[in-house]
């Protein structure tokens, strides 16, 4: 069978995406990773593939069941793959491509400052576009995984990465899908870090994880007046391997980095709560929002189209 497909990156997160607007399309994981291959497929980080919520329900995805429930406009849907096949409850990154995707496709206008309802496997974000251009995603509530008693602690889990002589401390967040962070003291320790394999992560997660390796950089005049953070970022992604970017990933990473700039300080209110991550691949901007959610920013390309042959 012959599919039309679009290739399209987030900071250099890649991503190939497939519109299935009716739903019959059956993926499988050794489709997904031929797809992703990058020498002998069209070569992604992950694959998109863009179909109707209640397609997904009918198929028996009970998340989809309960995307309906929680908002019935969310009709479209992403299912993400990593591109070992695997499949993942969310991806910041996807969600700014599939929505350029979605409205070049015509099934969605954003121009006119309306908000994108999509469903995904971690519940339904809420996407907009900024006058910059760049898509801003309510990725909705996050919470550290061991709990509030990791945050005085700074740290729940020990992470070592080829060429360290012993494991660090890391935080573990929940942003729907799984994430330790590691901070790293100086930027040239972390260009030199080897990511060619995954960190070991003791407790072994349950599910894996997504690690990030962070440098915090310092805070700086914000456009509105305000302080900003600037954190800067490697990520061994679950699933993938090391990638360009990875916005999920970001999230953790300010989360991590403001939970350990807030905690013993006299006024936690003076830490920032945007922050900036650079990632090989470009730049981020995530914001704390009221209730408890978190915001990814960023720009969304989609590069070219093709066929290609999903036998
Ligand atoms: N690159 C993504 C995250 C993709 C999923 C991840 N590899 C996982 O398995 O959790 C992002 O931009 O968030």
């Amino acid at each position: 069978m012959t599919v039309r497909f679009t290739k399209g990156h987030g900071t250099q997160n890649d991503f190939v995406l497939l519109a299935d607007t009716r739903g019959e399309m059956d993926l499988t994981a050794e489709q997904v990773r031929r797809l992703a291959d990058r020498r002998s497929g069209i070569g992604a980080d992950g694959v998109i593939r863009l179909a109707p919520t209640a397609a997904l329900a009918r198929a028996g995805e009970e998340v989809a069941d309960a995307v309906l429930a929680e908002d019935p406009e969310a009709i479209w849907f992403m299912d993400y793959r990593n591109g070992d096949g695997s499949r993942a409850e969310m991806c910041g990154n996807g969600v700014r491509v599939f929505t350029a995707f979605a409205e070049q496709l015509g099934l969605v206008d954003l121009s006119g400052g309306g908000e994108l309802a999509l469903g995904t496997r971690g519940g339904v974000k809420r996407v907009r576009r900024e006058p910059s251009g760049w898509y801003a995603v309510d990725m909705g509530p996050w919470s550290l995984s061991g709990g509030p008693d990791s945050a005085a602690a700074g740290a729940d889990a020990m992470v070592l990465t080829p060429g360290w002589d012993a494991p660090r401390p890391g935080l573990s967040i929940d942003l729907g899908n799984p994430h330790t962070v590691v901070a790293l003291s100086d930027v040239a320790e972390l260009a030199a870090l080897d990511l060619g394999r995954a960190p070991a992560v003791e407790p072994v997660p349950p599910h894996g994880t997504n690690v990030e390796l962070v440098v915090p950089l310092g805070e700086e005049p914000g456009p509105d007046g305000g302080t900003v953070g600037r954190i800067r970022m490697r990520v061994h992604e679950r699933g993938v391997g090391e990638t360009r970017s990875c916005g999920t990933g970001a999230c953790a990473a300010a989360l991590a980095v403001r939970t350990w700039a807030a905690h013993g300080v006299e006024d936690p209110h003076g830490v920032p709560s945007t922050w900036f991550v650079e990632v090989p691949g470009g730049e981020v901007r995530v914001r704390l929002l009221h209730g408890g959610h978190v915001e990814l920013a960023g720009p969304a390309e989609l590069v070219f189209t093709g066929e290609v042959e999903l036998s």
